[in-house]
């Protein structure tokens, strides 16, 4: 990886003053995905320099912005700082996108920042199942790639108000009828297995939308480890809630729904991680390395 600067933890942490972001215990514990609390030391040794330095690449957009419309005599509407966030499934993407949304929007309280994620592109079950694709949900042909660049394009033209489908896990499908609103915000982060994918016939690829990109990357290992984790957490929190797509699962035998989980680990979300998301990993403008615990022990920074 010559064309990344790598730093460790240390590293990262020296190069700005990590009492920049202000945000308590039960601030963080309420944006973890599930259950487990991300580290407090985390946020002050990783994500001061991460929004920092991200908010100097945001600044940079906008300056040039305002250069190109001196040059061009004319006033040009200021499309919003696009930020994706790509990794497999279960890595963490969302926790990070969530954490980032609060640190921006706390540090920087000007700054718009709306938070979307790519699983509402996915097709309906019931559309998944017409094109014979419910096995393989989140590969790249289960989404809807050009309705989400259109989207995209319409983010970039600054209509005012955009929807966008929605993903929900309790149902484990789009919910009908209900979307997403985009309306103008300065930073759009936006986050999901696909956003770094590679074009498939010739589309136009999302991440040529993006101003700054992140992947979140871990031991596959790891990785299997908090998806079971997660998965029995959704078992244990849907126990009593009918309507959950986990319920049946949670009150059946245990063994059978942990190795059904495990099944779909390998046969699924570990084949797309190998064949579609990972080969990702060295488009991205920062890669995250975690370890144990979630704690990030690697930071990279690509610089060509
Ligand atoms: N930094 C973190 N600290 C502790 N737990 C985390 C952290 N990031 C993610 N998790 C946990 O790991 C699991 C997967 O995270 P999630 O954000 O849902 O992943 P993704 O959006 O990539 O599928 C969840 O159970 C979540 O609570
Ligand atoms: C919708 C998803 C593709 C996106 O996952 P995420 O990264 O948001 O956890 C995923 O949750 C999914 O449905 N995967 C299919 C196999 C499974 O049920 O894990």
């Amino acid at each position: 990886m010559k064309n990344y600067i790598r730093f460790n933890r240390d590293q990262w942490a020296k190069l700005v003053p990590n009492d920049k972001v202000k945000i308590t215990k039960n601030e963080l514990a309420k944006i973890k995905s599930l259950g487990d609390v991300v580290d407090l030391t985390d946020v002050h040794e990783i994500y001061s320099s991460l929004i920092a330095y991200l908010y100097l690449v945001y600044q940079d957009k906008r300056h040039a912005q305002e250069k190109q419309s001196e040059f061009l005599h004319k006033k040009i509407k200021k499309a919003p700082f696009i930020i994706g966030i790509s990794g497999s499934v279960a890595v963490g993407k969302s926790t990070t996108a969530r954490l980032l949304e609060l640190l921006l929007s706390r540090t920087y309280p000007n700054l718009k920042v709306h938070l979307m994620t790519t699983d509402g592109f996915i097709y309906s079950n019931q559309e998944l199942k017409r094109r014979d694709l419910l096995s393989r949900k989140g590969f790249p042909e289960s989404y809807n790639m050009s309705l989400l660049t259109d989207f995209l394009k319409d983010v970039l033209s600054c209509k005012d108000d955009i929807i966008y489908p929605l993903y929900s896990q309790a149902l484990s499908d789009i919910v009908p009828g209900k979307y997403g609103h985009v309306k103008n915000p300065d930073i759009l982060i936006i986050e999901g297995i696909n956003t770094l994918q590679l074009p498939q016939n010739g589309q136009i690829v999302t991440s040529d939308f993006f101003d700054f990109s992140i992947y979140i990357d871990a031991e596959e290992d790891l990785i299997e480890k908090w998806y079971m984790q997660r998965f029995v957490k959704l078992l244990d929190l849907n126990k009593n809630n009918p309507t959950n797509f986990y319920y049946k699962m949670a009150n059946g035998p245990r063994e059978a729904a942990i190795k059904l989980a495990e099944e779909t680990w390998q046969m699924v979300n570990l084949v797309n991680l190998r064949e579609y998301i990972a080969p990702t990993k060295q488009r991205a403008s920062l890669i995250l390395h975690k370890t144990n615990g979630h704690l990030i022990d690697q930071i990279y920074l690509r610089y060509f």
